[in-house]
């Protein structure tokens, strides 16, 4: 399918994303939920963007929708020079697999492979992936690689996550509630090696939570309200994940 280059209006090489008019309705029997209702948004490459707000308010549907999990109904959606919302279904699924990580609130890693091998089922299949040993040393889990998920705590377990998402050098690493299933230290340790892999790879980061805390190590925050982004807030400096409580 072609692309639509020519009305592409992000010719800036800083541009991650996009998003023009984003409306997303769900229909279930005689009822429409209007989980977004007209996004406007731009995503900056290698920033760490939060997107908080209220159970309901539209984070996970956009955070899908961005990592060409989901379609919105209507609008228009870039990813650099790519208008991902004319792409078909085969061309999505190449678009994510080349450019997305992803890290959810369960660590969704095999219980029969050991860390090593849940890295490998995404190196093996990807382009120019680092090496799984690479991967885990990068979030501090080289010693444990051949251990299995049982043998590992739920924070050891999400930092394996996070090294099977960075292991392909996703351009952006999407998470939703990473650290939800966490205590407050162990949550720190994770956020460390989301900040890593911005830092050291230049991967744009782009995190839901609940936890306004979180707010502090990101670049901006995108306040959600009712399926539209409320308020955006600009932070002047960032906290290192090392420094937060909550
Ligand atoms: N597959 C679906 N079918 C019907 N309604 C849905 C579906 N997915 C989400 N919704 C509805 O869309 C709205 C937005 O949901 P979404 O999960 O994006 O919110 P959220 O801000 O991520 O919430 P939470 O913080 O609780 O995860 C909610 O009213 C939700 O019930």
């Amino acid at each position: 399918m072609p692309l639509a280059v020519e009305t592409n209006p992000a010719p800036e090489r800083n541009i991650a994303f996009i998003g023009e008019a984003l409306r997303k309705t769900y229909l279930t029997g005689e009822t429409e939920v209007h989980a977004l209702r007209g996004v406007n948004l731009k995503m900056f490459s290698g920033e760490i963007l939060v997107l908080l707000g209220p159970s309901g308010s539209g984070k996970s549907t956009l955070l899908n929708i961005v990592g060409g999990l989901d379609r919105p109904t209507s609008g228009r959606l870039w990813y650099r020079d790519t208008d991902l919302t004319s792409l078909d279904d085969a061309d999505l699924t190449r678009f994510r697999r080349k450019n997305i990580g992803f890290i959810f609130q369960f660590y969704n890693l095999i219980p029969s492979l050991t860390a090593e091998e849940n890295v490998r089922l995404v190196t093996d299949i990807s382009d120019d992936p680092m090496s799984a040993a690479e991967a885990l040393d990068l979030v501090g889990l080289a010693p444990r690689r051949h251990h299995f998920p049982a043998q590992l705590s739920g924070g050891e377990q999400q930092r394996v996550a996070v090294a099977r998402a960075i292991a392909k050098r996703p351009g952006v690493l999407l998470c939703d509630e990473p650290t939800g299933a966490l205590d407050s230290a162990t949550g720190v340790r994770v956020l460390e090696t989301l900040a890593a892999a911005n830092r050291e790879l230049g991967t744009t980061l782009i995190l839901i939570t609940h936890n306004a805390g979180i707010a502090a190590m990101a670049d901006r925050v995108f306040n959600f309200l009712d399926g539209r982004i409320a308020s955006i807030q600009t932070n002047e400096t960032r906290i290192s994940a090392t420094d937060m409580v909550w």
